[in-house]
């Protein structure tokens, strides 16, 4: 088995006596495309800042891209790992030009000064944006665009590096059906991508889940319940004991529908799998 591109062992991250995550253990790999999942204050964020290298554990370990969270200057490994959330990364200006907004990651500032970019970088840029169906916007500004524009212009920044990993925290939070449907179709085209960085989707709801994603990871109160390939983790039980309530699972043409269930929740919550 090649090498794990992300791999936690035994993380806690303890904040004023609260454990944010206890005991997690969860190994990513090459050509994998993840999904976590969980409900509200389960821990996911704190997740994707210790696997995006912006948080160090109060116990465990983390290797991150060959390297061990602690012993590698993260500078280094800034510009492999793409990521988009707004709890993480801030966004560029509202009068950003839209293609400056994509080419400045290549220099990792938000906002264009000065700065000359090559021809080659302001092609990257624009194939990025034609891949995420934003060619018509490269010249409008950052702020006039809606919220599913921004979620695309704002992929294609984090891919400008040519990251191996991509880290989306949420990206169809706040989309209205058309626009998460929009993103969703770019995102299964992504996922499809032999070539594409290996992923790794937050969300709290699985019709967020793009077709061809591989494995689910379910968090809650800071743990891990489950993970596997996503057929076996995206149970009814298992999302049940996840969030609290129990659910009726179903998949059409690779997309998943959850909702309440007639019948009391599940007495004993899934036995981790990590
Ligand atoms: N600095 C902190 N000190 C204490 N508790 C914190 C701190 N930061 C976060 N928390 C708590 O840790 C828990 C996990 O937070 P986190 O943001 O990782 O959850 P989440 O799964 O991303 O939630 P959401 O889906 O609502 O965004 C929450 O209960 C949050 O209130």
């Amino acid at each position: 088995m090649p090498d794990a591109v992300l791999r936690l062992d035994n993380v806690n991250v303890v904040r004023d006596g609260s454990y944010l995550l206890r005991n997690v253990s969860w190994a990513v790999f090459p050509g994998q495309r993840w999904v976590v999942l969980g409900p509200n204050g389960a821990g996911k964020t704190t997740l994707l800042q210790v696997a995006s290298g912006r948080l160090f554990p109060t116990r465990g370990t983390v290797d991150l891209l060959g390297a061990r969270l602690g012993k590698v200057n993260l500078l280094d490994l800034r510009y492999r790992v793409g990521v988009v959330s707004p709890a993480l990364v801030e966004t560029p200006p509202a009068d950003e030009r839209v293609l400056d907004a994509v080419v400045t990651a290549g220099w990792s500032v938000l906002g264009r000064a000065d700065e000359e970019y090559d021809e080659v970088d302001l092609t990257r840029a624009a194939g990025l944006l034609t891949q995420f169906g934003c060619r018509g916007l490269v010249d409008r500004r950052f702020g006039t665009l809606s919220e599913g524009e921004r979620k695309r212009v704002l992929i294609a920044r984090a891919l400008m590096t040519d990251p191996e990993l991509l880290l989306l925290d949420e990206p169809a939070s706040g989309l209205d059906l058309g626009a998460r449907e929009a993103l969703m179709r770019r995102l299964t085209r992504f996922a499809a991508d032999p070539i594409a960085p290996v992923l790794v989707l937050v969300s709290h709801h699985v019709e967020e889940i793009p077709v061809g994603v591989t494995h689910a990871l379910l968090v809650r109160g800071g743990q891990a319940l489950a993970a596997g390939p996503v057929a076996q983790v995206l149970t009814a039980q298992a999302l049940s004991s996840c969030f609290g309530i129990p659910l009726e699972v179903g998949v059409a043409a690779g997309r998943y529908t959850a909702r309440l269930a007639a019948g009391p929740p599940p007495r004993h919550p899934v036995s981790a799998s990590v």
